[in-house]
């Protein structure tokens, strides 16, 4: 691994805490941001020994502003301000100040007088055996290109003078950074990275507040880097992001989520190191359950046709099954919604390995003799993700955990499988958690959306296998709440396959067990904008149903109300269906809700 860097802007807390989260998450050293120094308590010399202390290194001072460019009148005040900096790196034991392109409305565009104010600079540096990166702004008044800091770097030919590429500024602007792989390796001193979403917005705001961490995004991170990597750039990889979501979140967490898109990003520019084994299916989920929820679940299971097979040997868990769908049902964990899946792998162990590598955190498992391995490791918001192999025959065998119940078959309502896990995520932490399905799981983006919720907006993304047999589904309020907002949390749900939900919904209404109620104003845009397959609007009105399409077919969806307080359960028909109902989305939420409180909904 190159070594690694991380600018203290991208933390939050105080200077210590910062420091102290990236040295927790195993970065090498820090960017001192010149804001996050001047707000510090510590002097200079106590922030040096603390940065010993914590193993770190501070391998770039930033930002210095407004220097190149400036009229003669004002240069000498940038050369006192240089020099009182100097002093400041030297009490610090930093060696590298990154000086940004100049946005003085009286800087002069003139490539000579930057690059000869740029070299008087660069002297005062060498005299003490420092250096300065130079770094073009995209918004910068007159270098705004890695092109243009380049010629000026390249003018001034000092050696204590090179360029800083940052990723965002180069991508923000231009996809024509193939030329970077032909500069000197000697002449870029820094290398800042930071992802983003495509937004189209003024460059300035969308930095200051939308950068993310690499592979975040959707910027070419990737490609970027292995143009900076085939130069022969051999010095910190570091990340810069500004993000307003980041700033006030868990700085350890943040860290790790950090260091986490580093190591996938390398990954992803020379080869994984560590690659993700195979994943055919969703094994089980297992569901925390209560004295309320419980009952409920046991109910609906039993009336979907599930058999409740088997009882752990040493745990309150049921195993409840129908056709390759597997539940469990754990009452002794308190209630939580979805608190594990398993997932089909076809090297578990390597599954495992990856997950380490890419710093998930393994939990400790209580195994009795006779009891299989399972491993597993623990998901950013606390769900703990299992990998195994179900297949008869197999060396650890999950199942041999649960003893038979001796429960008869029942017959079938058309369920056959998992079709998905929808996880709610906490508002700040859904870039992480992304990024942690997506990279330690090996899965891809598949549709993302964002809509208005009765409490907020709600955003999602669907990651999903090569097969589809592996789909998650994240989802998580854009703001936090407010507190206005119910204090009930934003349910987690499971989904199930049926081949036939006419059958499915005959079952539960015989049963007597109560769906969610649509509201007829669904079924009266539904069947204005929509031209439904023959004799299906009846039949999706009468069930309580919704309906969606996409390119490649349609999907009938049923939903329970919310079970206890956290989760709820769908059922789909996908009839070449692709995609995830996210179009029924805000009318789900908003009959959850009137459920919850038990409004009367006109039909
Ligand atoms: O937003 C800024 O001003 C700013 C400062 C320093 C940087 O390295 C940068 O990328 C942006
Ligand atoms: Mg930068």
């Amino acid at each position: 691994m190159p070594r690694t860097s991380i600018a203290t802007v991208c933390l939050s807390g105080t200077l210590e805490d910062r420091l102290e989260a990236a040295a927790a998450a195993g970065f090498d050293a820090v960017e001192i941001f010149e804001n996050d120094l001047l707000a510090s308590a510590e002097s200079p010399e106590r922030i040096r020994a603390r940065v010993a202390d914590l193993g770190l290194a501070i391998d770039l001072y930033q930002p210095f502003r407004d220097a190149e460019g400036a009229p003669p009148a004002r240069f000498e005040a940038v050369r006192r301000r240089m020099l009182a900096k100097l002093d400041l790196m030297g009490r610090l034991g930093a060696d590298t100040v990154l000086i940004c392109s100049s946005v003085a409305p009286d800087a002069i565009a003139d490539d000579d007088l930057a690059a000869s104010q740029l070299r008087a600079l660069a002297d005062l540096a060498a005299e003490r055996g420092m250096r300065i990166a130079y770094e073009a702004l995209a918004w910068g008044r007159h270098v705004s290109t890695w092109q243009h800091s380049w010629e000026i770097v390249r003018r001034a030919d000092h050696p204590a003078l090179g360029l800083c590429l940052d990723s965002f500024h180069v991508l923000s602007r231009t996809d024509d950074y193939a030329g970077i792989a032909g500069l000197p390796a000697d002449r870029i001193f820094f290398l800042q990275l930071a992802d983003a979403p495509r937004l189209s917005m003024d460059v300035l705001q969308w930095s200051r507040h939308h950068r993310l961490f690499p592979l975040q995004g959707g910027l070419d991170l990737v490609g970027f880097t292995r143009a900076v990597l085939a130069a022969g750039y051999t010095g910190p990889l570091s990340l810069e992001v500004f993000n307003d979501v980041f700033r006030q979140a868990d700085p350890h967490r943040t860290a790790v989520d950090a260091r986490r898109s580093l190591t996938a990003l390398l990954d992803a520019t020379a080869g994984d190191t560590v690659p993700a084994p195979e994943l055919s299916g969703i094994a089980f989920a297992e569901l925390g359950v209560d004295a309320q929820s419980g009952p409920q679940l046991e109910a609906l299971l039993g009336a979907l046709g599930f058999v409740h097979s088997g009882q752990h040997r040493s745990k309150p868990v049921q195993l409840w099954e129908q056709g390759d769908a597997r539940i469990l049902l754990n009452s002794g964990a308190g209630e939580a919604a979805i608190r594990a899946f398993a997932l089909e792998s076809a090297d578990p162990e390597q599954s495992a390995r990856r997950a380490e590598h890419l710093m998930a955190r393994p939990l400790p498992r209580q195994r009795r003799r006779r009891e299989a391995e399972l491993t597993a490791v623990a998901a950013p918001d606390g769900t703990e993700v299992f990998f195994c192999r179900t297949e008869p025959g197999a060396e650890q065998v999950w199942l041999d955990d649960f003893l038979p119940t001796g429960e008869p078959p029942r017959p079938s309502t058309g369920i056959t499988a998992i079709d998905h896990l929808s996880l709610a995520q906490p508002f700040d932490r859904f870039d992480e958690a992304a990024l942690f399905y997506r990279s330690v799981l090996g899965l891809r983006d598949d549709e993302a959306g964002e809509f208005a919720a009765p409490f907020g907006l709600i955003r999602t993304l669907a990651i999903r296998n090569d097969d589809r047999r592996v789909r998650i589904a994240l989802s998580v309020p854009v703001l936090r709440r407010g507190d206005w907002a119910p204090a009930v949390p934003h349910p987690q749900h499971l989904t199930l396959a049926t081949n036939d939900l006419a059958r499915t919904a005959g079952a539960l209404a015989q049963a007597g067990i109560e769906l969610l109620r649509i509201p007829g104003n669904y079924y009266d845009d539904l069947e204005a904008r929509t031209e439904l397959p023959a004799g299906l609007g009846d039949f999706v009105r009468r069930a309580g149903a919704m309906y969606d399409q996409d390119g490649h077919g349609y999907c009938l969806q049923l939903f329970t109300p919310v079970m206890g307080s956290r989760v709820f359960v769908e059922v789909v028909q996908r009839s070449g269906y692709r995609g995830y109902g996210f179009a029924n989305e805000p009318v789900r939420m908003a009959a959850h809700r009137a459920q919850r409180l038990g409004a009367t909904v006109s039909a």
